[in-house]
């Protein structure tokens, strides 16, 4: 089946930032979670994607349809929330609701009205008198309202208390229930990936890392800890390392092998996404 969201040598250059081309594919029925760290270039992708701003190369499908051609068939579709707001402070958020639903084919009210009752929002307030995370839960109740079939997060979590972000992973795991949707997810709590995700894509400094089954990575990866005497042995397999007097810490990405290597020699633990995250991204460090 064609993949939602097909992309392909992506490139898009600032002054002092390169997005260096890549390709990336999200197929229906799935979560990706996009990671990297600041300035890694996970918003200028949201923002290319959504041609808000213009790429220098590649080419992005979406629904099978180019996403600029085709930019206002395919926007009636997406559903987008972005850690800034993009409504007008001095609107009421009943009156915003009212402008932007006009611009879908799929508005539904009464999906509109359930997010409304489930997040407490004051209809009658307007954009500035609310909160941050009441912002979110508004721009999110906005992007679930129209059927959409692609959702777009550009840090949906950020701001949001423990208790609303487990009601919106809650809802996440709910839309995609009936497998035709899909989610691209960037964020910075990768504890919330480490719940949902079905595959990571990791962009460091502009070049994307890899993309993998968040599955594969919890599989297959592993953090090793031991005696500086060891680290040799392991050299070959680390993607990063952290030494300090004691001994290290390794990521390696073939847990299984340095298991019958070095037995119990080492220790080896799963790692979670933060930590692959950080070794990939801090490859040599000195603790
Ligand atoms: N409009 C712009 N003009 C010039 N440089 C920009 C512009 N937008 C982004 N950049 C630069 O591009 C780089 C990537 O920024 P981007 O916002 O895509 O990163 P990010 O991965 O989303 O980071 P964060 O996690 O901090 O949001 C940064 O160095 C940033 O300063």
């Amino acid at each position: 089946m064609e993949p939602i969201l097909d992309i392909k040598g992506l490139s898009k250059a600032y002054d002092g930032f390169q997005l260096k081309p890549f390709d990336l594919r999200l197929e229906r029925g799935s979560i990706m979670g996009f990671i990297g760290p600041n300035g890694a270039g996970k918003s200028t992708t949201i923002r290319a994607i959504m041609n808000l701003v213009r790429k220098d190369g590649g080419d992005i499908k979406i629904f099978g349809l180019d996403h600029i051609r085709h930019e206002q068939k395919i926007k009636d579709k997406i559903g987008v929330v972005f850690d800034e707001g993009h409504f007008y402070e001095d609107l009421s958020l009943h009156d915003t609701m009212k402008f932007i639903s006009r611009f879908y084919t799929q508005w539904d009210s009464s999906q509109f009205d359930h997010y409304v009752k489930q997040f407490q929002l004051p209809l009658k307030k307007k954009i500035k008198e609310l909160s941050k995370g009441m912002k979110m839960k508004f721009s999110l109740a906005i992007a679930l309202s129209h059927h959409a079939e692609l959702l777009i997060m550009d840090e949906p979590t950020s701001g949001l208390d423990p208790l609303v972000r487990s009601e919106l992973l809650d809802i996440l795991m709910t839309v995609m229930q009936d497998e035709q949707k899909a989610i691209l997810l960037s964020t910075h709590i990768t504890s919330d990936l480490d719940k949902i995700a079905d595959y990571i894509t990791l962009l460091h400094n502009g070049s994307l890392l890899f993309t993998k089954p968040k599955d594969a990575l919890a599989d297959q990866y592993g953090v090793v800890k031991g005696d500086l005497r060891q680290l040799p042995l392991l050299q070959e397999l680390c993607i990063g390392v952290k030494k300090n007097s004691y001994g290290f810490e390794a990521l390696v990405d073939d847990r299984a092998r340095v298991k019958r290597e070095l037995g119990d020699a080492v220790l080896i633990e799963k790692p979670n996404l933060e930590e692959i995250m950080l070794f990939y991204t801090r490859r040599e460090l000195h603790a």
